[in-house]
């Protein structure tokens, strides 16, 4: 498996207003690769996400190139996009399992009938047999096959929408917060189910989240997102050791550490991110960056090459912020 995503562009329309929200993002993964994309609220994951799933809304248009297997999936006709790629090598978790399931249909049923649209020649009771060894795999008692998905609990329900995304072995799975409406025990629980039965096996990984914590221990690669645009992405154990841009560095000092019984003094990245619908010139996190030169708010930074990553600042390789 490959992916490449090419200089992806994503607008939303919305009335006279326009808003960049995903802005010439550009990176690659081969197959067992896991990246963590982590920013702030707004900055643009779930758009992405969404542009490569294609379940972007109709007011969104994307630009740019996705190829998976080197084939252009994003300009691809959408109904073969959607026979050939979509679940079959490409899935999503998503954020709220609610609206995953048809709520007057049990949960195994709809799992079955997935598996026998998509491989016709497979027959009912290896449908069967493949989601009930699904079901065991991710801790689900095999009763949850003829429960209605209201009858599930919230984690459950998660866990079950973990299935459908691994029902068809897709080669590249996305998961966009999936953990946001559980409790502690649940979050650690997929959490871990996530890094066991996606990373480990093999699976290539993007996984969404606000809370760096979680990336720590499954992805390989980072990406730190802002109004839209990559700022930094590479190796996670080189980001967590040196973040080069000052946007990752604030996210990283931002999580809290409660080891040792202490808790250290929680710092937050001061000041808002920009309003997306409004031109701004220079780097987008110039005003709240206490580093910004004047060519920081005058030209926006390129993605760059700076120590085996790409890094969006004019000043990722030089002492200033290796001293911050
Ligand atoms: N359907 C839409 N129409 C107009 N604007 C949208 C739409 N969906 C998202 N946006 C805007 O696009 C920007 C990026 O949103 P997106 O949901 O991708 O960010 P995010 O990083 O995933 O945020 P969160 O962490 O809160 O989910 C935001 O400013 C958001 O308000």
């Amino acid at each position: 498996m490959s992916l490449e995503v090419r200089n992806l562009n994503v607008t939303y329309y919305v009335g006279k207003a326009s808003m960049n929200a995903v802005r010439d993002v550009s990176f690659s993964l081969e197959r067992g690769d896991s990246l963590g994309v982590i920013g702030e609220t707004g900055s643009g994951k779930t758009t992405l996400a969404s542009a490569i799933m294609r379940i972007l809304p109709p007011n969104a248009n994307a630009s740019g190139n996705i190829l998976l297997n080197g084939e252009d999936i994003l300009n691809m006709d959408i109904e073969k996009f959607r026979k050939t790629v979509r679940w079959k090598k490409i899935s999503i978790i998503p954020q709220y399992s609610m609206n995953s399931f048809n709520p007057i249909k049990k949960v195994g049923e709809q799992l079955v009938k997935i598996i026998l649209e998509h491989e016709p020649n497979t027959d009912v009771h290896s449908a069967v047999e493949r989601v009930m060894k699904l079901f065991e795999n991710l801790n689900l008692p095999p009763e949850t096959f003829q429960k209605y998905p209201e009858e599930l609990s919230g984690g459950q329900r998660q866990r079950a929408v973990i299935a459908s995304a691994l029902l068809l072995n897709p080669e590249l799975v996305i998961a966009d917060e999936p953990t946001t409406a559980l409790d502690v025990i649940n979050q650690a629980r997929v959490i871990s189910l996530i890094k066991t039965r996606i990373v480990d096996t093999g699976h290539t990984l993007i996984y969404i989240t606000h809370d760096i914590a979680v990336v720590a221990g499954i992805a390989k690669k980072i990406a730190t997102m802002y109004a839209g645009k990559i700022m930094e992405i590479g190796d996670s154990k080189k980001i967590f050791k040196e973040p080069l841009h000052p946007y990752t560095k604030g996210l990283l000092a931002s999580v809290p550490d409660i080891r040792y019984g202490k808790v250290k003094k929680i710092y937050y990245i001061p000041g808002d991110p920009p309003d997306m619908t409004k031109p701004f010139r220079g780097c987008p996190f110039a005003p709240r960056c206490s580093l910004a030169k004047d060519i920081c708010r005058e030209e926006e930074p390129q993605v760059r090459l700076v120590n085996g990553r790409l890094v969006a600042c004019h000043f990722a390789d030089k002492e200033v912020i290796k001293n911050v």
